[in-house]
């Protein structure tokens, strides 16, 4: 049986009438496929590689005679957006790959050379002198600052549709699937674009810090010693310096009133309180979390604020509590408490310092119980329609006979969708809590026929597959390193009909495809699986992240 790819009942952007030309002009680049691989996490210590910027085959022998040099000056031209929302440009007369954070296709610029890698140079702008295509003018004052909005000047239909032709290019180079693969059963799908643009995000932390980053552009005079004390998002590269901010147009307005609340006050000397210095490890407030869920009976926003401290010492918090407990909508104040030295925010202590210790939400008719430290999608808006799509994906029966492997399960949210078309569905998560979050969310939903269990999933044994029946279908959805080594041969000697690739990075998730289709054939391992859609969907309007759905079939299925 073979499934027809739905087209699902969602916003698709425009056909892609640059497609073709994109399509013929990636041919010639498939020479340098084996260069630009990702490697696997396994070799990789876990983290994704940057895959290297195409160039043109006709380019390349210029390029081997040319290289700049550190510290050289050039005039470039951005020529699109790769990986990370880099800008990829080509150095004039030579086809020489230069990449450069925070400029846009289209836009005319003086760069410093500033590193040299294998095949192509990082540059850093001096100065625009003529800008991008599509140029609007960014609504937020920190997003050329901030890290976070890449892309927040550049016209949402541009920033979607260079999403679209990223995945294409890595799908091409990395996974090595042909345009004949591509083009003839129209597996490439066009990007599903976000319906709401700012205020999308459910989750924000902020970081506080005692060393203020103020961009040089915005250094007026010198400030104060207090006012050198900064609370909002770190300095792009820096893990010391925080740029101080007031609002952030992703999060929710609520949210924004009790950031804002408490930027008023948490300075005044007479509270006592210091952040936290990441150098000598003295201070007390390490981050401020914002989460924005809903009260699943009346649909009225519902936010939890998470203070994450290196000690308890909640008499030192109360002004703070007290200044933002009033608020309407302020259900939850948490306070996690982490005596390490990292930067992480989840605690090893987690008190409830007014209300109740979770939020909810609701996702596709199910209600959700979120705590302070559970993953749970961060627009939910856009996960209604990432699930939607999911689910018409996994091509479930819906008479209650198959079983669903929901891998890298977070709280169940997946699976749980899935749920009432299975026999059953089970879900393996490496973090404890959101596994015990996970088995709550089916009892408040009236799930009986999911299980949930905690491993972690590069290390799992030969009898990995003793755990559960064979599967009809796997749902796979890894952080960024994608899968390792080990699930990869334990996905193809399992032999699931389907296999939904869900993934937020295109560049590891173009690698696993290849892997599950293509086998390793310096492993003597052989794919067996047939890509039948890649779906993007823009989860993150003005950040350069892109989330896909891929169906993948068995060969013979
Ligand atoms: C992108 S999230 C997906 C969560 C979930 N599927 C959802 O949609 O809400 C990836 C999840 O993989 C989990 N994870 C990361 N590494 C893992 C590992 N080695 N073994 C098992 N789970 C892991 C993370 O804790 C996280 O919950």
């Amino acid at each position: 049986m073979a499934a027809a790819v739905p087209s699902g009942g969602v916003h698709l952007l425009h056909p892609r009438p640059w497609l073709r030309h994109l399509q013929r002009a990636a041919r010639p680049l498939s020479g340098i496929a084996a260069s630009s691989r990702v490697d696997h996490a396994e070799e990789l210590n876990s983290t994704a590689e940057t895959p290297e910027p195409p160039m043109r085959r006709s380019e390349e022998k210029d390029t081997a005679a040319y290289y700049p040099k550190r510290g050289q000056i050039l005039e470039l031209v951005c020529e699109s957006l790769a990986y990370k929302g880099k800008g990829l440009c080509k150095v004039a007369g030579t086809g020489f790959v230069v990449m450069c954070d925070r400029v846009l296709p289209g836009e005319k610029f003086i760069g410093r050379v500033t590193r040299k890698k294998d095949n192509y140079a990082e540059v850093k702008k001096l100065e625009t002198i003529s800008p991008h295509w599509d140029m609007v003018e960014a609504p937020c004052e920190y997003a050329s600052h901030c890290g976070g909005c890449k892309t927040q000047n550049l016209f949402y239909e541009a920033q979607v549709r260079a999403k679209e032709q990223q995945v294409l290019e890595l799908v091409v180079h990395v996974g090595k699937f042909s345009n004949k693969d591509l083009e003839v059963d129209d597996v490439m799908k066009p990007i599903v674009p976000c319906d709401i643009q700012f205020h999308y995000r459910n989750k924000m932390e902020f970081s506080f810090g005692t060393k203020r980053w103020v961009p040089a552009e915005m250094l007026l005079q010198e400030v104060e010693e207090p006012n050198k004390y900064a609370l909002g998002l770190h300095a792009p590269g820096f893990f010391d310096k925080v740029l101080n901010v007031d609002k952030c147009l992703l999060q929710s307005d609520p949210a924004n009133k009790v950031l804002a609340a408490i930027q008023d006050i948490w300075r005044n000397p007479e509270f006592g309180l210091s952040p936290y210095d990441v150098h000598s490890h003295r201070g007390f407030l390490k981050h401020f979390m914002l989460r924005t869920g809903r009260n699943v009976e009346t649909g009225q926003p519902e936010l939890m604020v998470n203070f994450v401290t290196s000690s308890y010492q909640p008499e030192l918090l109360k002004p703070l509590v007290d200044k933002i407990s009033p608020f309407p909508d302020v259900v939850s104040i948490m306070n996690n408490v982490n005596t390490s030295v990292g930067n992480t925010s989840m605690g090893e202590q987690e008190y409830t310092l007014f209300g109740k210790p979770t939020i909810t939400e609701s996702l596709r008719g199910l209600n959700f119980q979120i705590s302070a430290n559970s993953f749970f999608q961060t627009n939910t808006h856009q996960a209604e329609i990432l699930y939607k799509l999911i689910e018409d994906c996994s091509f479930l029966k819906g008479d209650g006979s198959e079983i669903v492997l929901d891998l890298f399960c977070g709280t169940g949210t997946i699976g749980l969708t899935l749920a009432k078309k299975a026999k059953h569905v089970f879900g393996f998560e490496i973090v404890d809590q959101a596994i015990k979050d996970a088995r709550r969310n089916a009892d408040l939903n009236g799930i009986s026929n999911a299980t949930f269990v905690q491993g972690d999933l590069n290390k799992i044994g030969e009898n990995f597959g003793e755990y559960f029946p064979k599967p009809d279908l796997v749902i796979t959805d890894p952080n960024r390193p994608g899968m390792h080594m080990k699930l990869i041969k334990f996905l193809l000697n399992l032999k699931a009909d389907r296999i939904v690739y869900v993934s937020c990075n295109p560049a590891t998730c173009a690698r696993d495809l290849d892997y599950l289709c293509h086998g390793v054939p310096e492993k003597s391992i052989e794919g067996c699986y047939r890509l039948k859609s890649i779906q993007p969907v823009d989860m993150f309007p003005h950040t350069p992240h892109i989330e896909c759905v891929c169906l993948l079939e068995l060969n013979g299925f």
